[in-house]
């Protein structure tokens, strides 16, 4: 612990770090120690934890040796890296003072903290990820949120007004770094989050987050944005401001705007539906098979993650809708040539973020002149097409030709990566950098000649002329030839097989090459800091070609993804129903080895449940996940997988639908199933599309069964949402003559000797044929247990009056007679003209079950 009470009792040195980890008590602090950042007291403790640095000690104070730990300067960015992706923050202090002070230390300040949510550093961040700070507020009526891309200076906020949809917002948002005030009230929202800071309350306030907005944007209110009335909102992203100020202590043109996002605007899911769906990350939290894995094949990293964000937020305005697919189309017969214009473009989005706040490095500068020159072409190649949306967007994108020319002229073709050393600006950009550089070469040619001269005089063939950083440009002889050395020359360095020596004239030409390279270099960072002042008036228009520029890239990768894999381009309806011909679900349909059986869909408001039944393994969960995977690509304005769709206003997307176990979340697996169905059951309407895939499997067949049957009878009677709802029981196959709206089909199956062969057809209908023996034959359950099943399943079904087959049926009768009150409301239910000989003996055995049960119980 540190103990700040005895400060002065500390060496100078201590004394000057206890006081600038005293404002920072909250992050680590990086020391800098000529070529090391050294860790002190429990910072060292913890990053040697972290990171595994090893702990040492420098010093002893009250008898106690203090902890450190150390990292080499130049490796620190990799050290960043793992502690940003752990949700640490870093306080980074640098010696900004005189190096040659003699008394005291070095003057030292805090120049950058390091957060995980405000990094630009490219060599930190995933460039195929967003990385947002975001913050949160809460009140009794709801919750305001704000996010920042500081990479982007894209600035959202929200308002919702449940737990449920906040809850959605973190998942789909996914912030590495979140604020929160310190009386949040509903810790366990954000308790697991990663990045959690607890900030003080007065950075919330109200009229503090206008101010501080406004300054930013340089408007006199917020009206402009259309979030003067958003107050909750207003106050988390006040916050958010105010701190990524406090931490990046610089100026941050590239936020230009606010953007409120509305709920009504998009699909809604929640963080289940999003992780069962595996849009962009897979249920074990890869992003291999996921449906971005499939669709992304965008050529620049903003292309990347704009589709990401447009999968996890379909939106519901048609006309943009209809845009994007006329675009597609469009660009059918481009793609190839726009994606070489594009590739070029690279993460103009990234590189502009880091020009805006002065940390570009020369490679970055050199990128974003090879960015601009590719727009002329882009401009050429699609000022032919005659599509309005796609000319907007054209028109969007500016053609820069002075700023293009400026960085042509002033940068070499390949900068080193950092400015450090020189060697950045091109020549003929700056005559008197010329000069120096003139002078430099003028010099060294000097020195050339003087070397031959030397060997003229010496006549020693082997003597050079070298240089090294610690005794700049010497004359080096052989060892052997050492005594050979002229009376002038001064012996400077002894080597094993050789001499060093410097002479007078050699050193005066060696100083004018220093001056005049020490004057480029000076001159060379004026220059590129130059540079910066010369970029910045295009910011904002260079802002919105590289959002442009990123859009084009999506879309012209919908148009290859559309071409390539068969997709058609869907109608999207203003009247409700789902009708799909041919539908496939975009994944399984990849990575199958098998052909994928492409199959229908129809619901509507006279259709809108379907119950499912088949065989495990039938393909009834690809089935119900193709249809809002298909739903979902419709409403981002892609193509669809299928032969035909027309799709109508959705407004959410709800799925139940059995993930791994959360074990870290407190809840079985059978409460996690309760919670998501209440969920859904409280907020479906008409318009949503539900998908249910064996509800109630987490608990006995008796409440399992009436649950799943309740479920449903509400979401087909009182809401009337479209569902599609997979079940193992059969008795949920009685519920279309009961409820109008609500039909049966199954996936189909044929067995084969001891085997199965699935046909994953959709048909009319339900079946009971579940083949999990079978299954799990395939699964590779031993043959002997497989062997003692079937003898089993054989003996339940021949004998009826097995005390098991009673014990099974109690449940289900129990059920039935609950729900039904009577054998005869089974009976009446039924619709003979509707049954195959097979299911009518069936239904006979059961009901006489049925009957034989209730005698041995009266009995
Ligand atoms: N239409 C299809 N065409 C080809 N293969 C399919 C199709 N549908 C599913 N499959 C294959 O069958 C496998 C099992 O499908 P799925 O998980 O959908 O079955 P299920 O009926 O939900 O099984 P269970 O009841 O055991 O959960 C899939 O992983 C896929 O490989």
């Amino acid at each position: 612990m540190i103990d700040n009470k005895n400060i002065e009792l500390h060496t100078p040195m201590m004394q000057q770090y206890l006081k600038l980890k005293a404002k920072h008590p909250d992050m680590l602090l990086f020391y800098r120690m000529g070529d090391f950042y050294e860790l002190f007291y429990d910072d060292a403790k913890r990053a040697s934890q972290l990171i595994g640095i090893s702990l040492t000690k420098r010093g002893i104070f009250s008898g106690e040796p203090i902890p450190m730990a150390g990292i080499p300067y130049h490796v620190v960015e990799n050290y960043l890296a793992k502690l940003m992706a752990l949700g640490e923050s870093v306080a980074i202090c640098e010696q900004t003072g005189d190096s040659t002070k003699v008394n005291g230390p070095i003057e030292r300040r805090i120049v950058r903290i390091v957060t995980p949510g405000t990094l630009s550093d490219e060599g930190l961040l995933n460039e195929f990820q967003d990385n947002l700070l975001a913050s949160i507020w809460q009140e009794p009526k709801g919750f305001g949120y704000a996010t920042l891309d500081i990479t982007s200076g894209r600035f959202i906020i929200s308002e919702s007004i449940d737990r449920e949809a906040i809850d959605a917002e973190l998942q789909r948002t996914n912030p590495v770094e979140l604020l929160y005030p310190e009386t949040f009230q509903d810790m366990t929202l954000i308790e697991n989050r990663r990045g959690l800071r607890r900030r003080p309350l007065w950075e919330f306030e109200l009229n503090t987050a206008r101010q501080q907005l406004t300054l930013q944007f340089g408007t006199h209110n917020l009206s402009g944005f259309g979030i003067e009335e958003a107050h909750f909102a207003l106050r988390a992203a006040g916050c958010l401001l105010q701190y990524v100020k406090d931490t990046q202590r610089i100026s941050l043109p590239h936020i230009r705007a606010i953007t409120m996002e509305r709920q009504q605007d998009s699909i809604l899911m929640n963080s289940a539906t999003r992780r069962s769906l595996e849009l962009t990350q897979n249920l074990s939290g890869g992003s291999e098979n996921t449906l971005s894995d499939v669709l992304d094949r965008t050529v620049t990293p903003m292309g990347s993650r704009m589709l990401k964000r447009w999968l996890h937020m379909p939106i519901r305005d048609i006309n943009i809708l209809i845009y994007r697919q006329q675009s597609i189309y469009s660009l059918q017969n481009q793609v190839m040539k726009l994606q070489v214009l594009l590739r070029q473009v690279g993460d103009l989005e990234r590189l502009l973020a880091r020009i805006a706040m002065r940390s570009a490095r020369p490679r970055d500068l050199a990128r974003i002149r090879d960015a601009l020159t590719q727009l002329p072409a882009i401009h050429i190649l699609l000022s032919s097409q005659s599509n309005r949306y796609l000319t907007k967007l054209l028109n969007k994108i500016g053609k820069f030709e002075i700023l293009c020319d400026l960085l042509v002229r002033a940068i070499i073709e390949v900068p080193p990566i950092l400015i450090r050393e020189g060697g950045v600006i091109a020549p003929g950009y700056n005559s008197e950098l010329d000069k120096y550089h003139d002078l430099v070469k003028m010099e060294t040619d000097y020195i050339n000649r003087l070397e031959l001269r030397e060997r003229k005089k010496t006549g020693l063939e082997t003597l050079k002329i070298s240089f090294n950083a610690i005794n700049g440009y010497f004359i080096q002889l052989r060892r052997s030839q050492s005594h050979l050395a002229p009376s002038y020359y001064i012996r400077c360095q002894t080597l094993k097989n050789s001499e060093r020596y410097i002479i007078t004239e050699l050193k005066e030409h060696e100083e004018k090459i220093m001056i005049s390279k020490n004057k480029a270099l000076t001159l060379e960072k004026i220059l590129y800091n130059e540079l910066f002042d010369l970029i910045l008036p295009y910011l904002a228009a260079l802002q919105d070609s590289s959002a442009a520029l990123a859009e084009l890239d999506v879309l012209s990768n919908l148009a290859e993804r559309a071409e390539t894999m068969r997709y058609v381009c869907p109608t999207i309806n203003t009247h409700s129903g789902i009708h799909i011909i041919g539908g496939r679900h975009p994944v399984v349909e990849r990575i199958s080895s098998k052909p994928f059986i492409s199959n229908p869909l129809k619901l509507s408001k006279t259709q809108h449940m379907l119950i499912i039944t088949g065989p495990n393994m039938g393909g009834k969960s690809t089935y119900m996940r193709q249809t809002a995977l298909i739903v979902i690509l419709a409403y981002i304005g892609s193509f669809v997988p299928a032969d035909e769709a027309a799709i109508g206003p959705i407004d959410h997307i709800f799925t139940r639908i059995g993930t791994a176990d959360n074990l870290t979340s407190d809840r079985s697996t059978f409460m996690v199933e309760m919670i998501e169905t209440a969920n859904i059951l409280h907020n479906a309407t008409q318009n949503s599309l539900v998908l249910i895939d064996e509800i109630g499997r987490g608990t006995s067949t008796c409440d399992g069964l009436s649950l799943a049957w309740a479920c449903a009878e509400d979401l087909a009677t009182r809401m009337k949402a479209m569902t599609l709802f997979s079940t193992h029981y059969f008795e949920l196959s009685a519920l279309p003559e009961k409820i109008e709206g609500v039909v049966n089909v199954h996936l189909d199956a044929v067995k084969r000797g001891n085997t199965i062969a699935f046909m994953y057809n959709l048909q009319d209908g339900a079946t009971n044929k579940s083949y999990g023996l079978s299954v799990a034959a395939l699964a590779g359950v031993p043959h002997e247990v497989i062997k003692r099943a079937r003898q089993k399943l054989r003996e339940l079904e021949k004998t009826s009056i097995d005390e098991t087959v009673n014990s099974l049926n109690r449940f289900q009768l129990s059920f039935l007679k609950s729900e039904e009150k009577s054998v005869l409301l089974m009976l009446e239910r039924l619709n003979p003209d509707n049954l195959s000989p097979r299911q009518a003996l069936e239904w006979l055995y059961r009901l006489k079950n049925t009957i034989k049960y209730r005698k041995v119980k009266k009995n």
